[in-house]
């Protein structure tokens, strides 16, 4: 059996009921095929491979809080700390019911591919969990914050993990658990990302995500020969990288479409009014359903269907498996020119191959959608010179990044034959790196 498989089919075995974690590695390891290959006694004898699949270290907590009416609520808390070859861990923390050890595993193992090809000193980490923060008043989400950053400041720092957000963890709840740790750590430092202006968040961290995904996206569009400009595009989502995407598409002269949350999705033909989304989303904290209300001319449907709209290039920016086999074949049948990833693993591994067959451009999350963690390493870099950088500055770093990216992506698949497969390029490129630091500090 081939070092590759070994280890895909020990993964497996040894994280039952992991299904979103064994296809994160596979999708990994499936692409790295080649340059694994090219060193496989090397690797096998170092078992490089079983390093990098099992994290560092994990933490598993309790996060008791009470509610509004006096009753006690356990919640479970989640921190693992998958890499730290190339810098401290970094990622963000995901608050959803359906979060669980597997879901913040597959994410911390795309993660230190991801940071990596920012090119900037971060290593990869995720925490979370099963909360939901919504329908909760700002007191619930508070005492919730409290109790798990009550926990989780024991094993995080500056200098040795740094969380962010993600799904549910936006500015108030980043704002709680920074006041908590300061409180309980006794320090003023960058332990945290997407903090406040007013207490050393960064400029354009909270756009970061969104806008990086649409500077990769024109700039990849522009290597094969499309311009974004006047093109219709459909986005999944409505929340933080979702509104930016919109807005930086509509910046770049093309129209968005569609917009999507858990529970439906609207199709506005004269192109998606970010202002009202932004109202109903981030302010109002209310449903899609009100976009109408905004928008009389705009329809809304109930469930899913975002990818059933004809469009020229599509950005799934909600959650994992979100465009399956189905949608890929509708997308491609439609005359879909590219799919880029602004969520973590949105399209399933059969979609992800039917779009490369059939000619569509794929870019996949951790190249797509690393403009978020990058802006948080420079919120990071910030914070350690005391200094605030301009939106100018940080969006015109954000750009060098997102194009270098792009660019590194695309040759790395050619580098190893695989022209066109930015899956692969993406993957290799952000191995090289690690395995490079990894090699370098003995076996750890
Ligand atoms: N916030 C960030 O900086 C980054 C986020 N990501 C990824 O982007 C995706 C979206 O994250 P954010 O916008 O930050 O979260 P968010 O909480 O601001 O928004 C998530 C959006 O997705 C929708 N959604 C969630 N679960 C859904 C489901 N099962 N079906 C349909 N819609 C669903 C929600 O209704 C919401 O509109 C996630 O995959 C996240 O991991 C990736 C890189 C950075
Ligand atoms: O900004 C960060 O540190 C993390 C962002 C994140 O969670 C992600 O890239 O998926």
């Amino acid at each position: 059996m081939s070092y590759v498989d070994e280890v895909i089919a020990k993964v497996v075995e040894q994280n039952p009921s992991e299904p979103e974690f064994h296809q994160a590695v596979k999708e990994v390891l499936e692409s790295l095929r080649v340059v694994i290959e090219a060193n496989e006694e090397k690797y096998r004898k170092d078992a490089l491979l079983e390093r990098m699949v099992n994290p560092e270290r994990q933490f598993k907590f309790r996060v008791p809080w009470v509610d509004d009416k006096g009753q006690v609520q356990v919640n479970t808390g989640y921190r693992v700390q998958f890499n730290s070859a190339i810098g401290p861990y970094k990622g963000g923390i995901r608050l959803h019911p359906s979060v669980n050890i597997g879901i913040i595993k597959f994410l911390g193992f795309e993660q230190v591919f991801k940071n990596s090809l920012t090119g900037l000193p971060i290593g990869g980490g995720k925490g979370g969990s099963d909360f939901d923060p919504k329908g909760k008043s700002d007191r619930e989400v508070m005492a919730f914050c409290q109790s798990f950053m009550t926990e989780l400041c024991k094993y995080i720092g500056a200098d040795t993990d740094v969380p962010a957000g993600d799904i549910g963890t936006g500015a108030r709840e980043i704002g709680y658990m920074f006041g908590q740790y300061k409180r309980i750590r006794g320090l003023y430092e960058g332990v945290l990302t997407g903090k406040g202006l007013s207490y050393g968040g960064s400029l354009a961290r909270t756009e970061a995500t969104g806008y990086g995904l649409l500077y990769l996206t024109q700039e990849l569009l522009k290597l094969n020969g499309i311009e974004l400009a006047g093109k219709t595009v459909c986005v999944s989502g409505a929340g933080n990288v979702a509104i930016y995407a919109i807005e930086k598409a509509q910046q770049l002269g093309a129209k968005v479409v569609t917009a999507s949350d858990s529970t439906g999705w609207v199709y506005d033909p004269d192109g998606i009014d970010v202002a009202a989304l932004k109202e109903i989303k981030e302010v109002k904290r209310a449903r899609l359903t009100e976009y109408k209300n905004y928008r009389p001319n705009a329809e809304y449907h109930e469930g899913r269907g975002v990818w059933s709209v004809k469009c020229d290039v599509a950005l799934p920016c909600a959650t994992q498996n979100e465009l399956l086999i189905d949608d890929a074949k509708q997308l491609a049948a439609n005359g879909c020119l590219a799919v880029c990833e602004g969520a973590n693993m949105p399209t399933t591994m059969d979609a992800t191959e039917y779009l490369q067959k059939n000619g569509v451009i794929f870019a996949p999350g951790k190249a797509a959608n690393a403009g978020g963690v990058a802006t948080s390493a420079l919120e990071m870099t910030q914070n350690s010179e005391r200094l605030s950088w301009t939106f100018e500055e940080v969006d015109a770093k954000l750009q060098g990044i997102m194009v270098n990216i792009c660019h590194n992506m695309v040759d790395a698949a050619e580098r190893y034959g695989m022209k066109g497969n930015y899956v692969a390029g993406a993957n290799i490129a952000g191995f090289e790196k690690v395995v490079d630091a990894m090699n370098a500090q003995g076996i750890v």
